[in-house]
């Protein structure tokens, strides 16, 4: 029975390892977990989620952005703001982090084995660290996340072009910078230099950017980006990026040229497969790096599961936790539900978007009636307070049985207001029950209250002309 050292071995310690380590390990299986020494806690900690929002957050107190309305245009927190005192802040959090992750893990008994790990058959990994071993598992995890894509032709100096895993190497705070890729890490990265007053371009393949988001925030969102002077280059493409020592040019395919100092690539992420010697364990990825799952995260080989970016969409820190946790439950026979269905996406621009439930695209696709409230932050009590004049949430509102069907909102902390809606959503409530809930006074929660009465007004007056 106990043929392997490990019931279970994880590969990766981002969110989607962790929690399939800990869940294992609480249902009292012998755990292990394979990573670098210095990317404990994955992508997520290390370079991507955690660094990203740490920043945003050094960037919106020092350059005293969100206190303008309140204070004046020139209101700073500090005057010249350098790239120390924005990594300071990032890299005490991060530490703080990795140091939570190995706690957690160390007092559930997992094993964290520092080093890359390699198929050497369906069962046996090779761990290539400070010393190489072998250790074999009854059940592995893949959960080994996607680093950036680099397009061949590109010469990354990691100092004046750079991918965004790259960002915190970066020396100083560029006065100009091309940004490559209009996806969720494009436009949050773009936000933030713009916050700091460097002057970005966006350049983007498709006509349009963050096209699964509601296009009423979308375009909010672009105006107060080329507020703080953001150009956009839709439908267009980068071919060729030259670097000399005073700066970059970036040519598109149209023929433009942008000057700039530094370049940043957010053009997609590969999924982390190319190392794991996939062949010996019976399995292939995609030509994106990508590993195909089917139910309960199992990969085509049914003792092997994959979880987090590995597989693809959605590809947040939210969901690979819970796939690791459900994929850990499904491997050691504990009954399970399947993912919730009903996600939040939260995107961490300057201002914020979030949303949860349907948009407007897809109710009109799929021929669902709706109305709409719509709840300003300039109308809150709470929004004059804050300064923030902008923001907004809006309902979607079913007129014909008055659930909520889906929430969107743009502004100060809107990543933590959806999770109202989401949780009438999920209990499958009715507007009705945001009219009649109370809400603390003065507080942006209230816009709830006052969107559900726009949308029951709205709905009211068209009940009138019912047959
Ligand atoms: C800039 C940026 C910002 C982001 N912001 C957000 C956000 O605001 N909200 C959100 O929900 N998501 C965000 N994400 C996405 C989020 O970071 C990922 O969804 C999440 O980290 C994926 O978790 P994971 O479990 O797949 O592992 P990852 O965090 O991707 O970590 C994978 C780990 O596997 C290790 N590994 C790889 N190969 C091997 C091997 N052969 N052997 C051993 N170890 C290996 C790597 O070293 C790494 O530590 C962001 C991503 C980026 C890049
Ligand atoms: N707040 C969040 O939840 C958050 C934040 C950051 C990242 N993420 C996750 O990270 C993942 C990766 O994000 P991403 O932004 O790198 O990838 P993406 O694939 O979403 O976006 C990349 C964009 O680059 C464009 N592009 C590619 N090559 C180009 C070229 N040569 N010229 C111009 N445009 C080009 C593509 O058309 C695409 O729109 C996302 O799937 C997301 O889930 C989430």
């Amino acid at each position: 029975m106990t043929a392997h050292d490990y019931d279970l071995i994880v590969i990766g310690s981002g969110p989607g390892g962790q929690k399939a380590a800990i869940a294992a390990a609480k249902l009292g299986k012998r755990v292990a977990i394979v990573d670098k020494h210095d990317m404990v806690g994955g992508v997520c900690v290390n370079t991507g989620t955690i660094p990203s929002k740490t920043l945003r957050e050094a960037v919106l107190y020092l350059t005293g952005m969100s206190q303008r309305e309140l204070y004046g245009a020139s209101y700073r927190v500090k005057q010249d703001i350098t790239i120390a005192d924005l990594l300071a802040r990032t890299q005490h959090v991060i530490g703080r982090e990795v140091e939570v992750v190995r706690a957690q893990l160390l007092r559930n008994h997992v094993d964290v084995i520092d080093g890359i790990a390699k198929f050497v058959d369906p069962h046996t990994l090779a761990i290539e660290g400070r010393s190489r071993t072998t250790i074999s598992g009854g059940k592995i995890v893949i959960a080994t996340g996607t680093k950036p894509a680099r397009p061949g032709e590109v010469d990354f100096d990691q100092a004046r072009v750079l991918d965004s895993d790259e960002i915190l190497q970066m020396e100083s705070i560029p006065a100009s910078l091309v940004v490559v890729g209009a996806g969720v890490i494009g436009i949050e990265y773009a936000s933030m230099f713009a916050a700091l007053g460097c002057r970005v371009t966006v350049v983007e393949q498709r006509e349009q950017m963050l096209e699964f988001c509601d296009p009423e925030i979308v375009e909010s969102l672009k105006f107060h980006l080329r507020d703080l002077a953001v150009t956009f280059r839709f439908g267009e493409k980068v071919v060729d990026v030259a670097v000399n020592s005073i700066g970059t040019v970036t040519t598109l395919a149209s023929g433009k040229r942008i000057p700039a100092e530094a370049v940043m690539y957010s053009a997609g992420r590969q999924g982390m497969t190319s190392e794991l010697d996939l062949e010996k364990a019976g399995l292939e990825a995609d030509k994106r790096g990508r590993l195909a799952v089917g139910p309960h995260y199992v990969t085509s080989v049914n003792h092997i599961y994959a979880v987090g970016d590995v597989i693809g969409f959605p590809a947040l820190a939210a969901t690979s936790m819970d796939q690791g946790r459900l994929a850990a439950y499904h491997a050691f026979g504990e009954p399970t539900n399947e993912l919730a269905a009903l996600q939040p996406i939260g995107i961490y621009t300057i201002p914020e978007i979030s949303y949860c439930g349907a948009t407007e695209a897809e109710l009109t696709t799929s021929s669902v009636p709706y109305e709409i409230g719509t709840a300003r932050y300039r109308e809150l009590a709470r929004g004059q307070i804050a300064g923030d004049s902008y923001g907004m949430l809006k309902l979607l509102v079913s007129t014909t049985d008055r659930t909520l069907l889906g929430v969107h909102v743009f502004g100060t902390a809107a990543t933590e207001l959806v999770h109202i809606g989401q949780a009438v959503m999920g209990c499958g409530g009715t507007v009705d029950y945001l009219v009649d809930a109370v809400f603390n006074y003065p507080t942006f929660s209230e816009a709830y209250k006052v969107a559900a009465l726009d949308a029951t007004n709205k709905i009211r007056a068209l009940e009138k002309f019912r047959p």
